[in-house]
Parts: structure tokens; C-alpha cells; sequence
């Protein structure tokens, strides 16, 4: 995968799920995943770990406040990422508020890396599946569509947040899971 980054996708933004740990905490990656993932950062424009996947990445505990997540995302760009968006959907589950970070290196290498975080309400909801997999999915046609990587990344969360919060209008299974996000929210009225 690495030689098609360096070859016939040069040039195209690519974003990196690093699918490890699901929402529910369920282990989904082999052995050797860790290192095959490493040996992509470099490659990709964008890498979008949650919690656990950037402990793993970095062989750090979890962080468990917005110091550690700083500290995580610097150390993903120090192993070769241009720019993480380090999900923070794992902490604070009793809090209003889920905070993102996205950090860049800057320009100059002498005033370290840019970070913004991107801070949104806590949706209420068991309906958390695929949530990752549909924030990195909208990061990357946003960018697709031009934006910078920040507004790309910002605007995706906010679609998402409400795709979580339209996810009751869903029935699917029995409900015993953790249903899926609405993807359709912003045509939900009209399709149904
Ligand atoms: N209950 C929630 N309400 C609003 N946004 C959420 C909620 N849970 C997760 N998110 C957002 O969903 C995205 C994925 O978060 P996270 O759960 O950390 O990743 P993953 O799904 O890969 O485990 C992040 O942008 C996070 O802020
Ligand atoms: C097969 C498969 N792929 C990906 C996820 C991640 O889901 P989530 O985005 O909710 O962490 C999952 N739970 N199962």
C-alpha cells in the first residue's frame, strides 16, 4: 500500500482510519497491524486514531485528558504523520462536550506544531457505531472538495454530530447494540 501512496497517489489527500479498537472497545486488529500502520504515517495527509488506537500507535496508556492528547498526537507526527486528528469520543463520557484535536506540523519546524481543538456537545445515544469510520469517510470528501484540512475536519463532526443525534429515528435489529449513525439526517424528512 505504501508504494501506491508513493507512486500513482502522490498528490491525493489520503486519510488513514488505523481501525484497531472499535467504539465498543473491541480489539478488530491482527498482529503486526501496529507496525504495518506505523509504516504508513508518512505516506498518508491525515492519520484519525481514537484513543485507544493512538495509545496503541504510541505504546502510551489511553490518554485521559487534553494534556495527554496533545502530547499523543505530537508524538504520531514525531513517528512520520503530517497531520492527526486524534479523537476524543472515549473520554469524559459524563460530560456536555466530546473534544477533537487536530495537529499539524507547522511551517517552522522551530515553533512546533500547530493545535486546534475542535470541541462539540456530547450527543446522548447508544446509536455510537461506525462513528470513527463515517467521521474519517467525511474528513476525506471534504477534502476532496477542496477544504483546508481543519475546516474539513471541523465541518465533518459537525455533520456527524448530527447523524448521531438523528441515529433514533433509525430502527435497526433489536436494539440491544449500539445501533448506526444516520448518514441520511439531512434528508431524513423527506426520504422517509
Ligand atoms: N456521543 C457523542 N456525541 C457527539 N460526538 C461523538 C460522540 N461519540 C463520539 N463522537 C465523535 O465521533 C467521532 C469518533 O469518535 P471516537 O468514538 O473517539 O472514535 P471511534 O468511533 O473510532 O472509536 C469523534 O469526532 C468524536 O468526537
Ligand atoms: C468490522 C468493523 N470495522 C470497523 C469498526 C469500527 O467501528 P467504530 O467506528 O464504531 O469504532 C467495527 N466496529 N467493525
Amino acid at each position: 500500500m505504501s508504494e501506491a501512496l508513493r507512486g500513482p497517489l502522490t498528490g491525493v489527500p489520503v486519510v488513514l482510519d488505523p481501525v484497531m479498537v472499535a467504539t465498543s472497545g473491541d480489539s478488530l486488529a491482527a498482529e503486526g497491524v501496529r507496525e504495518a500502520i506505523v509504516e504508513l504515517l508518512a505516506h498518508c495527509s491525515l492519520v484519525t486514531p481514537n484513543l485507544p488506537e493512538a495509545a496503541g500507535l504510541t505504546g502510551e496508556e489511553p490518554a485521559s485528558d487534553r494534556g495527554a492528547m496533545a502530547r499523543q498526537a505530537q508524538a504520531l507526527l514525531g513517528l512520520g504523520a503530517p497531520a492527526v486528528l486524534l479523537k476524543g469520543g472515549h473520554l469524559g463520557d459524563d460530560g456536555d462536550q466530546v473534544w477533537d484535536l487536530v495537529a499539524r506540523r507547522g511551517p517552522d519546524t522551530s515553533q512546533g506544531p500547530r493545535l486546534d481543538w475542535l470541541d462539540g456537545p456530547r450527543v446522548r445515544t447508544r446509536n455510537t457505531h461506525g462513528t470513527g469510520c463515517t467521521l474519517s469517510s467525511a474528513v476525506a470528501a471534504n477534502l476532496a472538495h477542496g477544504l483546508d484540512l481543519v475546516e474539513a475536519c471541523r465541518r465533518a463532526k459537525e455533520w456527524l454530530a448530527r447523524a448521531l443525534a438523528s441515529s433514533e429515528q433509525l430502527s435497526v435489529g433489536d436494539g440491544s447494540g449500539h445501533g448506526p449513525v444516520n448518514h441520511l439526517e439531512a434528508s431524513w424528512v423527506t426520504l422517509r
